[in-house]
C-alpha cells in the first residue's frame, strides 16, 4: 500500500486528532502517504474531494497535534446512500484517481453503517470514536437479539432506525465484563471527565441556594456517560436503560432534600418514562443519519417534579421560593465533546489509529479496530469484523449500557457498573492534563490576541482532485 485516506465522521470528540496522529505516525513508519479527506463522508460526495496530505516527506504536518480536541479534517453527518449505486461508483472513481489503496474511517456506530458501501470499493476499516461509548457489543451475538417490526407497526419501547421500529428479545446471557467487544471508545473518558467536573460545579449552587439541580448529559439512548458522571458524586443518577419510576424518584428526592437541603440529579438525555417513552422526545427532530436529536429530558423531568413536589413542599421546608424557582436544569451539552483529550483517550486513540493502518496492511477490510479489556491482560488492541456488529437485517445498533451496570433501587451505579468504570478511570489523567490549566488558561496573550483557528492553516493545505 502506497497511499491511504482517512476521514472523521459523526459528532466530534476530543480524541479525533489523536487517532489521526496515531494513524499518520504508523503510516510514516511504513513510508505510506496519508491523505485526510475533509468533512467526513461529505468530502467523498464532493466531486473535487477536498483533501490534505497529512505526512509530506513522511513527517506529520505541524497542525496535527494529538492534544488538540476535535478534528483538523472537519466532520459531518452527511450520508453515503448504500442503495445509490451511481453515487458509490462516482466515489470509487474519485478514490481511484486519487490512487487511494485503503481508507480509515474514524467514527461510531453510524459511521460503521455508512462504511459498508465504501468497503465494497476500497479496503476500509473503522477506528472507533464516540463520547457516547455506544460502539461495541456487551457480548458477542448481542445483535441477534434485535427484532425488526413492520415500518408502521405501533410497538412500545421501540427504537426507530431507518424507518423500522426495533425492540430487543429478553436476554438470557450471563454477562461478564471480560466478554465485552470494544470495552471503551476514545472520547468517552474525556467526556466523563468534563461531565463529572460539571456535576461538582453545579452542586455548589444547589447546595448554597438549597435547590434541586438536574444535570443533563449526552449519550443518546446509551447511559454510559450518565454512569461515568457518578464520579462527580450526584445524589441520583438516571439512565435511559431503566424506566423512570416517578413515585420512587420523588420519595428519594425528599429523603435527600430533608437531610442535606439540596439534591443533584444527573440524567441521560435519552431517559424514558414508565411506558418506555422518551421524556424529552416532544421536540425531537432528525439529522440526515436519522438520529433523533434528543432535547429536553431535563426540562421534562423538571416539569414533572414541579408538579409532583409542588410549591407546598418547599414552603413546608421554610423556603420562600416556588418549586419552579427551586428546581433548575443545566445541560452540559457540547462542553462534553470539546477541549483537550485526557491521557486515556490520547493514548488509546493513537494506538487504535495505528492499529487501523496495521489492519489494512494485513489485508483486512470491512473491519473495526477495537480496544479490549480483560482482568488478566488489562487493555489491549484487537479487531472485529463489521458483520459482528450487524443484526439479521444488516443494521448496526448503538450499544446500550448493560442494565446490570445500574442499581434501580439506589439510583446509583451497581457494583458491576463500578467494576466497569474502574480500569478506565484509575489512571485516566496525566499530570500534564491538570498542569495545562495552570500554565495556559491565564496566558496574558489571550486578552490581546484573537483566537487563531487551525482551520485557517489547514485551509492553506487543502488540495482538490481535478474535475477533468
Ligand atoms: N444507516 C446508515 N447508512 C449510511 N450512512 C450512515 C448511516 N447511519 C449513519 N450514517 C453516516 O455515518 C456518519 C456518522 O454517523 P452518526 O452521525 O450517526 O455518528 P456516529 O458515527 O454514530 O458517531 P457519534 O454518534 O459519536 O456522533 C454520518 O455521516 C452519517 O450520515
Ligand atoms: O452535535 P449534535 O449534532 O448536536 O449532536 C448531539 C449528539 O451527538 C452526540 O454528542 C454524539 O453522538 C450525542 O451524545 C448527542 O445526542
Amino acid at each position: 500500500m502506497r497511499r491511504l485516506a482517512i476521514l472523521t465522521a459523526g459528532g466530534d470528540t476530543p480524541a479525533l486528532n489523536a487517532t489521526i496522529y496515531g494513524a499518520v505516525t504508523r503510516a510514516c513508519q511504513h513510508k505510506i502517504e496519508m491523505y485526510g479527506i475533509i468533512k467526513g463522508f461529505s468530502g467523498l460526495l464532493n466531486p473535487r474531494v477536498p483533501h490534505v496530505h497529512l505526512n509530506p516527506l513522511f513527517t506529520p504536518i505541524p497542525e496535527l497535534d494529538p492534544t488538540r480536541g476535535g478534528t483538523i479534517l472537519g466532520a459531518s453527518r452527511d450520508y453515503v446512500d448504500v442503495d445509490d449505486s451511481e453515487q458509490i461508483a462516482r466515489i470509487a472513481e474519485r478514490l481511484h484517481r486519487l490512487r487511494i489503496d485503503g481508507l480509515i474511517c474514524i467514527g461510531g456506530d453510524g459511521t460503521l453503517n455508512g462504511m459498508q458501501a465504501l468497503s465494497d470499493i476500497v479496503p476500509t476499516v473503522l477506528a472507533p470514536k464516540t463520547i457516547d461509548n455506544d460502539l461495541g457489543l456487551n457480548y458477542r451475538g448481542e445483535p441477534d437479539e434485535w427484532i425488526r417490526h413492520a415500518p408502521h407497526e405501533t410497538v412500545t419501547d421501540a427504537i426507530i432506525k431507518d424507518g423500522y421500529p426495533y425492540t430487543r428479545k429478553p436476554s438470557h446471557h450471563r454477562f461478564d465484563l471480560d466478554q465485552m467487544v470494544n470495552y471503551v471508545t476514545p472520547g468517552f473518558a474525556t467526556a466523563v471527565y468534563v461531565s463529572a467536573s460539571g456535576v461538582q460545579r453545579i452542586r455548589t449552587t444547589a447546595e448554597s441556594h438549597r435547590r434541586i439541580a438536574i444535570v443533563e448529559v449526552m449519550g443518546r439512548h446509551s447511559g454510559y456517560l450518565a454512569l461515568g458522571a457518578a464520579y462527580g458524586q450526584p445524589d441520583i443518577l438516571l439512565v435511559p436503560e431503566h424506566r423512570l419510576q416517578i413515585d420512587m424518584l420523588v420519595e428519594r428526592i425528599k429523603e435527600i432534600y430533608t437531610l442535606q437541603k439540596h439534591c443533584v440529579i444527573v440524567c441521560g438525555e435519552g431517559i424514558v418514562d414508565e411506558h418506555g417513552q422518551e421524556l424529552g422526545a416532544e421536540h425531537a427532530s432528525t439529522d440526515p443519519a436519522g438520529n433523533k436529536i434528543l432535547s429536553g429530558a431535563s426540562e421534562a423531568l423538571r416539569a414533572l417534579l414541579i408538579q409532583r413536589l409542588g410549591d407546598d413542599y418547599f414552603t413546608s421546608k421554610r423556603r420562600n421560593e416556588s418549586a419552579r424557582a427551586a428546581i433548575f436544569t443545566r445541560k452540559l451539552g457540547h462542553t462534553q465533546r470539546g477541549g483537550r483529550p485526557i491521557l486515556f483517550d490520547r493514548f488509546y486513540a493513537a494506538q487504535l489509529g495505528g492499529h487501523a493502518v496495521d489492519m489494512l496492511l494485513r489485508g483486512m477490510a470491512n473491519a473495526v479496530a477495537i480496544l479490549q479489556y480483560t482482568r488478566q491482560r488489562g487493555f489491549f488492541l484487537s479487531e472485529a469484523q463489521a458483520n459482528d456488529f450487524r443484526d439479521r437485517w444488516g443494521y448496526i445498533h448503538a450499544r446500550l449500557m448493560h442494565p446490570s451496570f445500574y442499581d434501580p433501587r439506589s439510583l446509583r451505579p451497581s457494583p458491576v457498573g463500578i467494576d466497569y468504570l474502574l480500569p478506565i478511570f484509575n489512571n485516566a489523567l496525566a499530570p500534564d492534563d491538570v498542569e495545562v490549566l495552570r500554565t495556559e488558561l491565564f496566558d496574558p496573550s489571550h486578552l490581546t490576541m484573537p483566537y487563531h483557528s487551525v482551520n485557517v492553516d489547514i485551509d492553506k493545505r487543502i488540495r482538490y482532485l481535478s474535475e477533468s
